[in-house]
């Protein structure tokens, strides 16, 4: 039976879901839950990243540091993972994270930018972290570049590298291409994160295992941005019914996103019009309040917002576009 390993991403991707409002309280109950159910890696920091809390992506409640630091010191059987975007964290918050007991530090660029990720990859590694090489916004890319940028993550020491899709703009189809041309091209492991934008995430996540994948993103109820990502309670009992092996519980796995967590945020994601938009005209998922925010501001309708992003090929560290594009509707208006 082929192994598949889960990252449950619910308090980091899932913190958008709740703009970064997560309490030290909560963040310790969604972990100890999740480690009870035995997902392998539980991923937290603010939404965007280590050292995220800021005007321009939002203030979290809770310090990144405290949050590893009280949520180390309860969990038994996962690891804690960090995520870390190179120019937003730097080696100093990762080795902040490492000593409060981070084990696993995903390193996240732009799907042509992954020359920026060496030195964060080498201080990971340097400090005996399992470290993943996360390549987002890979619709953007064609198939060889993608292979071009992740050969170096693996050469700068990456265990893993991830195929991101940042946008939930994949289609199946191209989620297989991607992942079997990775398995073709690297020795190391492969990861697949999904958005639900198209509410394609169970099934693309399904693409990118039987591709050749063997770890994959989740969150409890699909918390995070955009439509969120691919749900842990149905990705556990879909590759339960498929025939592969996790070291999830099922029933566990229930219990903490309809006991557990559904308490703590009764609507974790909602998908309607502006997340299918997403995913369709391929916007990074994090876009999505900002973009409500800048069409109330300017009057305009946010779709269309979204459909320009997506043609002017705007990505994550350029929020300010939402707003610039915003500003010239109304001004044409
Ligand atoms: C801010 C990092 C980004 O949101 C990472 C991620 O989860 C993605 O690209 O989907
Ligand atoms: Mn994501």
């Amino acid at each position: 039976m082929k192994k598949i390993w889960l990252t449950d991403t619910t308090l980091r991707d899932g913190s958008h879901s709740v703009s970064h409002q997560y309490s030290i309280d909560q963040a310790v109950t969604i972990a100890k839950a999740l480690d009870d159910a035995e997902i392998d890696i539980i991923e937290i920091s603010h939404g965007d990243g280590l050292a995220g809390s800021s005007l321009q992506y939002g203030f979290s409640k809770a310090t990144d540091n405290d949050l590893i630091k009280e949520v180390s010191g309860v969990i038994k059987n996962s690891k804690l993972a960090v995520l870390i975007l190179p120019g937003i964290g730097t080696s100093a918050d990762l080795e902040i994270a490492r000593k409060y007991g981070a084990e696993v530090a995903r390193v996240a660029t732009h799907v042509t930018e992954a020359d920026v990720s060496q030195q964060h990859i080498k201080v990971a590694k340097s400090m005996g972290m399992k470290t993943v090489g996360f390549l987002m916004m890979v619709h953007m890319a064609p198939v060889e570049n993608l292979v071009e940028q992740a050969k170096l993550m693996e050469s700068y020491g990456a265990d893993i590298v991830y195929c991101t899709d940042s946008s939930g703009a994949l289609l199946p189809d191209g989620v297989k291409e991607r992942i079997t041309a990775l398995k073709e091209n690297l020795s190391v492991d492969i990861g697949f994160h999904a958005h639900d934008n198209l509410n394609l995430a169970i099934g693309n996540s399904l693409a990118a295992i039987e591709a050749g994948a063997t770890y994959v993103d989740c969150s409890l109820n699909g918390a995070g941005a955009g439509a969120g990502n691919a749900r842990t309670e149905s990705l556990v009992a879909v590759l339960k019914k498929s025939g592969y092996e996790t070291n999830a519980d099922l029933y566990k796995t229930l219990d903490t996103a309809e006991k557990v967590f559904r308490k703590i945020v009764p609507e974790a994601t909602r998908p309607n019009d502006l997340t299918l938009m997403l995913g369709y005209a391929g916007v990074y998922s994090s876009f999505l309040l900002h973009t409500y925010k800048a069409a109330e501001k300017f009057h305009v309708d946010p779709r269309e917002i979204l459909v320009e992003l997506g043609k002017r090929k705007v990505v994550g560290g350029q929020e300010d576009s939402i707003i610039e594009v915003a500003y010239e509707m109304s001004q044409k208006k």
